[in-house]
């Protein structure tokens, strides 16, 4: 912060003015956050106890309601398998013979029907009632008829007794003469049934008419006129039974026929009362889980809002966010500055953008500065280590290479090259001149050696050309080539020709290579002995190369 108020005031102030103006619309983001989830959070919180509340009220309610209709379908079960039972009972007292199976199962069924299984509902109530009347009446019913065919019992066997007196006393012998009928030998009990009545009163009828046909003769005698008579009296009062028990038979059928219907409509009403019943009970589960059903929407409505806003919320965060890490990453690559990285409501966010565009600016200003700096550095470099005459690597940059390389590589060969008599052009020509001849020769030096070798100016007139990998024969190639190479320089013009000059520039060269000499070699004795050679060069008259054997400094001692 302090490096930046202190170079850049300006564009900090230019930021905190934006800024400042900036905080009027916007928002913090603590505020952002809070104004976010505390709604979410309470509207949530609400929701959810409303719906768990709901769910526990109505849950409960329809566990109470199932029990219920359970209980219901239980009773309703256990109430037909008496219905069945009543059925049966009632059906017993109606017909089985024998008064004491119908006094059993008219208790069966006066208990079956004051079951409250059955009566338990009130509407229910008054058909029972009548129910246990008819019941009653059946009973009691049941209880003359009996009687009524006792009656007849006595009263056919009355009639079979006078019938048989009268039947011997005119004259027949034995119970199967006469073909007297076979019921008349039995004492069996009379079914009351209405048929059997009907046929037992033809079968009076007939025997009647059988047995009264002796009475009819003229003289009878005292006995047998008394036999007929309490035959034909026996008969008539047979008759007579027969008429009131079939009115009983045909009374009591439709006391039957009433209980009867009875039972059928206090079956029918059973069940159309317990399945409404059941469908009520089922009809209120089906209303609460029809409540439960817009609870469940608009919770699901309320959870869909707040997913809504809570997406919209974290892109309000996040869409900056991203915006800002692309905007590093495009800076980072192209150092182009945006105008604006994003506009957000987000009072930080929108800060943080601001400050990104500052620092960006500034550094984009930083690295223009510093690239000048080492544009500087390069050439201020290329200066301290170049002859600023020739263009060539000066003695400082040779120093260098010496420092750094204090063994001499095993193939470095190395030349020491001294233009002649260039004392001669001065003093004639002039040293403008001079330097003229020593820019063409380091020229065309330059030019005669390949790229991997350099060529330095050591000092004056005198070069110094480095080969790093060369061979002993190769080396003099090389300062052959040279001496060739310079003699196209005229002295007169300096300047360079297509064949040798007419005057041409010549030099000496004194050569050294490393495994001339025994040893580790320095560079700075192979420039010695490299002098030495040159030296020697000189002395035999110059334009041309003298190779060093040994070092002065390295040589063995003899
Ligand atoms: N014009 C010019 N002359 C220079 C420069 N540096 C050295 N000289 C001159 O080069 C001459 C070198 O002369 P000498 O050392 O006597 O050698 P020479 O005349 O070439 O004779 P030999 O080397 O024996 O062939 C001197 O006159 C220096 O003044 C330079 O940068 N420019």
């Amino acid at each position: 912060m302090m490096f930046f108020r202190k170079h850049a005031p300006d564009a900090l102030e230019d930021a905190s003015s934006g800024m400042r103006s900036q905080a009027k619309g916007s928002i913090r983001l603590r505020s952002f956050l809070i104004l976010l989830f505390v709604p979410i959070i309470i509207l949530m919180m609400i929701s959810v106890s409303l719906l768990v509340h709901v769910n526990s009220s109505i849950s409960k309610h329809t566990s109470n309601l199932s029990k219920e209709t359970v209980q219901k379908i239980l009773y309703a079960q256990r109430s037909f398998v008496n219905l069945e039972s009543l059925r049966s009972a009632l059906s017993t007292l109606a017909t089985t013979p024998g008064l004491a199976n119908a006094r059993s199962a008219y208790i069966d069924a006066f208990a079956l029907l004051s079951e409250s299984s059955i009566d338990r509902h009130e509407s229910m109530k008054a058909e029972t009632m009548l129910l246990l009347s008819k019941i009653r009446t059946v009973w009691l019913e049941r209880q003359k008829l009996e009687t009524e065919r006792d009656v007849i019992y006595r009263e056919w066997k009355i009639f079979h007794g006078f019938g048989l007196m009268t039947y011997l006393l005119s004259g027949n012998t034995g119970n199967e003469a006469g073909g007297f009928p076979a019921v008349m030998r039995g004492n069996e009990r009379i079914d009351i049934v209405e048929a059997k009545v009907d046929l037992l009163s033809s079968l009076a009828h007939k025997i009647y008419a059988d047995i009264h046909q002796s009475c009819t003769h003229p003289v009878l005698s005292e006995n047998l006129k008394n036999a007929c008579d309490g035959f034909t009296r026996s008969y008539e009062r047979l008759n007579r039974q027969f008429s009131t028990l079939k009115a009983s038979n045909q009374k009591f059928q439709a006391r039957l026929d009433d209980m009867e219907e009875s039972t059928s409509k206090l079956s029918r009403l059973f069940i159309e009362i317990e399945s409404q019943d059941i469908l009520k009970d089922v009809g209120v589960i089906n209303q609460l889980a029809d409540q439960l059903q817009p609870i469940v929407g608009t919770f699901t409505v309320v959870i869909l809002l707040i997913c809504a806003v809570l997406i919209l919320g974290f892109m309000m965060l996040l869409r900056p966010l991203r915006a800002i890490s692309i905007a590093i990453e495009r800076f980072e690559q192209t150092l182009r500055v945006p105008d604006r990285i994003i506009h957000s409501p987000i009072l930080e966010l929108s800060q943080i953008s601001e400050w990104l565009t500052v620092l960006f600016k500034r550094f984009a200003k930083e690295q223009s500065r510093s690239k000048e700096l080492f544009s500087s550095y390069r050439s201020l470099l290329w200066t301290s280590s170049h002859d600023a005459l020739t263009g060539l690597a000066n003695r400082y940059a040779l120093q260098n290479f010496i420092n750094t390389t204090p063994v001499a590589p095993a193939r470095l060969g190395l030349m020491m090259v001294d233009i002649d008599f260039f004392k001669r052009i001065n003093d004639t020509r002039g040293h403008l001149f001079g330097d003229k001849v020593l820019q063409a020769a380091a020229h065309t030096l330059k030019a005669a050696v390949s790229e991997s070798d350099e060529v330095f100016r050591y000092g004056g007139e005198e070069f110094c050309v480095i080969c790093p990998d060369v061979s002993d024969e190769n080396l003099r190639k090389i300062a052959a080539r040279l001496l060739k190479a310079v003699r196209h320089i005229s002295r007169d013009t300096a300047e360079l020709h297509e064949d040798e000059a007419e005057n041409p520039l010549t030099i000496s060269i004194g050569c050294a290579r490393v495994n001339l000499m025994p040893g580790a070699q320095s560079i700075e004795s192979m420039i010695a002995a490299a002098d030495e050679a040159l030296y020697r060069a000189k002395q035999r008259g110059r334009n041309r190369a003298e190779t060093a054997p040994l070092s002065t400094a390295d040589a063995p001692q003899p």
